[in-house]
């Protein structure tokens, strides 16, 4: 019998998930299918095969490396671009999908210039047969106090926020979301996140694409990572981070690089506190210990002063979904605590071969 692939791997879990995901269950409507879906630019093979599927009333975070192909899927599935496969939203072809029933927030997105905030959301709002009170979506946003300034004259973070309420303001079934939070000040962040767990609560189905890992934790039922224009990782982010995230870590950051000496007698230090389990490894900022639990925390610093690390400051961190998509883009390098030997983690190339670390209904390759 034929060994079950990674590929399957990754779209049974996606698609296991989303059945239970929202307001979904049995009979729950689906809001977005796509099965195999590719797109190339010349040479370039932007989408790879995409499979997977959103729940209506789900929120789905869309994450991966700049060139993944973030942006073209949310493109395909909005219509604006053409991509070969199937391709449904609401079981309907993009194209043919009611426009009030979607909104649309493009990576980048130039409206007049010589329009107040509040005309722009007024404007957009006109387009369809009926909206949501302007007033209250700028408010949303944030932008009620800087409603009547031209939107050329808005700092990048009030027009990013102008453009979310542009892209809300029909009050859709399904939000499509490409870097909401770009440029965008933290106390704006946090009234995007709010915005966006309202809509989630209301049942909008909110498809949000984001390199801010925190954002994405916080918010999204489930996950999909894109690497190379396919699906490497996907599930609920809890479980992402149970099976890619790592152990927790302390950080130590020095003043000077750490050599391998230094790596190597702290590493004898913790093993002989703690055992074989924890892993010491130099990083940019100084040293990482992996696997320490709090309670541990005091013999880990023991370690790293008999070692006769200074170190200026110490941070102790659970695994987060920023772990897991530096683990699976090959981005998080370490060195290995026992004999010092340099090594990747979790390189690029283990990102091919996920499968020894995948369980069978969460994690694959493509
Ligand atoms: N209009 C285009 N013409 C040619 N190549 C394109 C075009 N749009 C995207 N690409 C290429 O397709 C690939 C995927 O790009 P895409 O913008 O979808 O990535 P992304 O994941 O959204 O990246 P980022 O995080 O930087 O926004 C990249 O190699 C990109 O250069």
């Amino acid at each position: 019998m034929d060994e079950p692939t990674a590929e399957a791997d990754a779209s049974s879990a996606l698609a296991a998930a989303s059945s239970t995901a929202g307001d979904g269950g049995p009979g729950a409507e689906t809001a977005v299918v796509a099965e195999g879906v590719r797109k190339a630019y010349g040479d370039v093979v932007a989408l790879d095969g995409i499979d997977l599927d959103v729940a209506a009333g789900e929120v789905f975070g869309l994450i991966g490396p700049n060139g993944a192909g973030k942006t073209t899927l949310v493109r395909a599935l909005t219509g604006t671009t053409e991509a070969e496969g199937d391709l449904r939203v609401f079981g309907e072809s993009p194209r043919d999908v009611e426009p009030s029933r979607i909104g649309l927030l493009p990576q980048s997105f130039d409206p007049p210039a010589r329009l107040t905030a509040r005309e722009l959301v007024d404007y957009y709002g006109g387009l369809y047969d009926a909206a949501r009170d302007t007033e209250s979506v700028l408010d949303d946003v944030g932008m009620a106090d800087d409603a009547d300034a031209w939107y050329e004259t808005l700092s990048g973070g009030q027009k990013r926020r102008t453009c979310v309420a542009t892209a809300v303001v029909n009050d859709p079934d399904l939000l499509f979301l490409d870097e909401p939070t770009t440029g965008i000040d933290p106390a704006g962040r946090r009234a995007i996140h709010r915005l966006i767990e309202r809509l989630a609560a209301d049942g909008t189905t909110v498809f949000l694409t984001s390199h801010a890992m925190d954002e994405v934790e916080r918010l999204a039922d489930r996950v999909a990572m894109l690497r190379d224009g396919r699906v490497v990782a996907g599930g609920a982010p809890d479980r992402l981070i149970a099976e890619h995230g790592g152990a927790p870590r302390l950080d130590a950051e020095t003043a000077e690089a750490a050599t391998d000496g230094v790596v190597e007698r702290v590493a004898a230090g913790v093993r002989d506190r703690l055992g074989d389990d924890p892993t010491v490894a130099a990083t940019d900022e100084g040293i990482r210990v992996r696997g320490v639990r709090p309670e541990a925390i005091g013999d880990a610093v023991g370690a790293l002063d008999d070692a006769g690390v200074a170190f200026e400051s110490l941070s102790w961190s659970e695994p987060s979904l920023e772990d897991v998509y530096l683990r699976l883009t090959g981005e998080e390098y370490a060195r290995d605590g026992g004999d010092g030997a340099v090594e990747s983690v979790e390189s690029a190339a283990a990102v091919e071969s996920v499968g020894p670390v995948a369980t069978d209904d969460e994690v694959g390759d493509r």
